[in-house]
């Protein structure tokens, strides 16, 4: 395998592109062509680029980000720029954190400096509607140990069995194969979880990070989420989001940094084949454009694109691809003529809303002329199956009643514009047993890579998989490629980072 890929890339070295968009970077070690600009294929192709080869990104649609993108959408009040869904990171996220630092957004994402949700209850008593889960300055288990003691939605019986359950769960370890057969919910229940504990607070962080409810999710899957953001470090989960759109990261700055980085970036250049050469190279074929050659490729499509894209022998089994199923995200966007929350965000109990953002400074809301005191309000729902294909004045019938039980300064106020966005295939579905469908970065032939949230990277269908999956994949490829060169490591703060390892 490796013996190929190293006469490729020596071949690679000197011609490459046999049409349009060959790229900067002549001289370089290698070639690689990214299929698919989301995180991952950006991550790879500017990991691919630090390491030195020549890299050209083929992305199908008119801009990079993938499934985290912004649009700009008129409205009554002018011009919103709309994130298609609300997308949270963690501390505990460092693969996610590396592709902030590298295209220049960390500072337009910033975490918060200690873990606080406010929960509202939608049906709790006055003067118990609003709990907090928030971390103290203690070590871990005794940083969150506070917070559940005096968490208000469940009695103290369930935050009892919650605390131990959430110490078994901190014993278990999410890779180990024999978990992610394992239904989750079962696993609560029989660590005596109540279901309204399910709902209060497994479920409330669960279906938002794993986008499944506990019933639905692999056990391993919820293992790795609730440790390594719960129990791995005290400040692990503090939450951190774009204060700008998610265009301006994934796309704007990304698109400057692949830019800067040398890579070639091809937009509207849907892929059609990626075929081997006699001389063991690729071609990649795109729709409507002279084919480019490269000595490797790295697949960052969706899982059923890829099983499309995949050539002969590529993967033992290639239609487990097909198995690994998708899960809904919708997202209700409300602008109301007025202040109705004062908090940045918030989550929800006793009601169909899950978590609610104040997008007014970062849709650009707050700077126009006629806005006046709107506040615009993003509710984010996972798993939305049930939801997905309503109509928008369904939804808006369901839902504005509901904004108004929870905020009651929502009671007065009118709505300046209603919409939703939906995403039907926002992840991949988290059930039991997905685990063993999801592969590996490197393939069976040579000089072919994978990469994509969905692929084995251990965590749910998040940024920081997608990140992760993209490093993995360009530091085979730069194992097969460059290594064998026997060339000097790259200079400090520009190699692969070793989150990927
Ligand atoms: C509404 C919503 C909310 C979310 N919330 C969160 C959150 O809060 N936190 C979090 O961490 N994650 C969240 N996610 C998940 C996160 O957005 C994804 O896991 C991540 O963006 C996936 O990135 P990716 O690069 O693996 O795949 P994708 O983003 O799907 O990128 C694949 C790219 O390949 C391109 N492509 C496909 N076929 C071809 C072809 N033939 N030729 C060329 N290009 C092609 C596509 O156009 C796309 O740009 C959310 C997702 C959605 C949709």
């Amino acid at each position: 395998m490796k013996t190929e890929a190293k006469a490729g890339a020596k071949a690679g070295a000197k011609a490459d592109g046999v049409g349009a968009g060959a790229g900067a970077g002549g001289g370089r070690r290698g070639s690689v062509v990214v299929v698919g600009g989301g995180l991952a294929g950006t991550t790879a192709a500017l990991a691919l680029a630090d390491a030195g080869l020549r890299v050209t990104v083929l992305e199908g649609r008119p801009r990079l980000g993938g499934l985290a993108f912004s649009f700009r959408r008129p409205s009554p009040v002018g011009e919103l720029t709309v994130d298609n869904g609300q997308h949270v990171y963690l501390r505990c996220c460092t693969a996610y954190q590396w592709f902030l630092d590298r295209v220049g957004g960390s500072r337009l994402a910033p975490l918060q400096s200690r873990l606080d949700v406010p929960v509202l209850d939608a049906d709790g008593r006055p003067g118990r509607r609003l709990g907090r889960l928030r971390r103290a300055a203690l070590p871990v288990p005794l940083h969150l140990a506070a917070s559940l003691a005096t968490y208000p939605h469940l009695s103290l019986a369930e935050r009892a069995q919650v605390g131990r359950a959430a110490l078994a769960l901190g014993r278990l370890d999410p890779a180990d194969p024999a978990l992610d057969g394992v239904d989750f919910g079962d696993w609560l229940r029989r660590h005596g979880q109540s279901p309204r504990a399910v709902e209060a607070l497994w479920d409330l962080v669960g279906v938002a990070t794993l986008n499944a409810t506990a019933r639905d999710a692999s056990l391993g899957l919820a293992a790795m989420v609730f440790k390594t953001g719960l129990l791995s470090h005290p400040g692990a989960a503090d939450i951190g989001w774009a204060r700008t759109p998610l265009g301006e990261l994934h796309d704007t700055l990304a698109r400057a940094a692949l830019d800067q980085a040398g890579v070639d970036c091809e937009l509207r250049a849907k892929v059609t084949a990626v075929t081997r050469t006699a001389q063991g190279r690729w071609t990649v074929h795109k729709a409507g454009g002279a084919p480019l050659e490269a000595d490797a490729v790295v697949l960052a499509v969706p899982q059923r694109e890829a099983h499309a894209l995949l050539p002969e022998g590529a993967l033992a089994d290639p239609d487990r691809l097909l198995r690994i199923d998708t899960a809904p995200i919708l997202n209700v966007h409300v602008v109301y003529d007025r202040k109705v929350m004062r908090r940045p965000f918030f989550a929800a109990i006793g009601t169909p809303v899950q978590w609610v953002f104040d997008r007014t400074d970062a849709s650009g809301l707050a700077k126009l002329p006629g806005a006046g005191e709107s506040q615009y309000l993003a509710l984010s729902q996972s798993a939305a199956h049930q939801e997905i294909d309503l109509p928008a004045a369904e939804l808006r019938a369901r839902y504005l009643p509901e904004l108004e039980r929870l905020l009651p300064a929502a009671r007065g106020a009118a709505v300046r514009d209603f919409f939703v966005t939906r995403e039907r295939t926002a992840t991949f579905a988290p059930t039991p047993g997905v685990g063993r469908l999801r592969p590996e970065a490197p393939t069976n032939v040579p000089g072919l890579y994978l990469a994509g949230a969905w692929t084995a990277t251990g965590w749910p269908a998040t940024m920081e998989g997608a990140v992760r999956s993209g490093l993995s994949a360009a530091r085979a490829a730069v194992s097969d490629i460059v290594r064998p060169h026997l060339d000097p490591p790259p200079a400090a703060g520009r190699g692969i980072p070793k989150e990927a390892a």
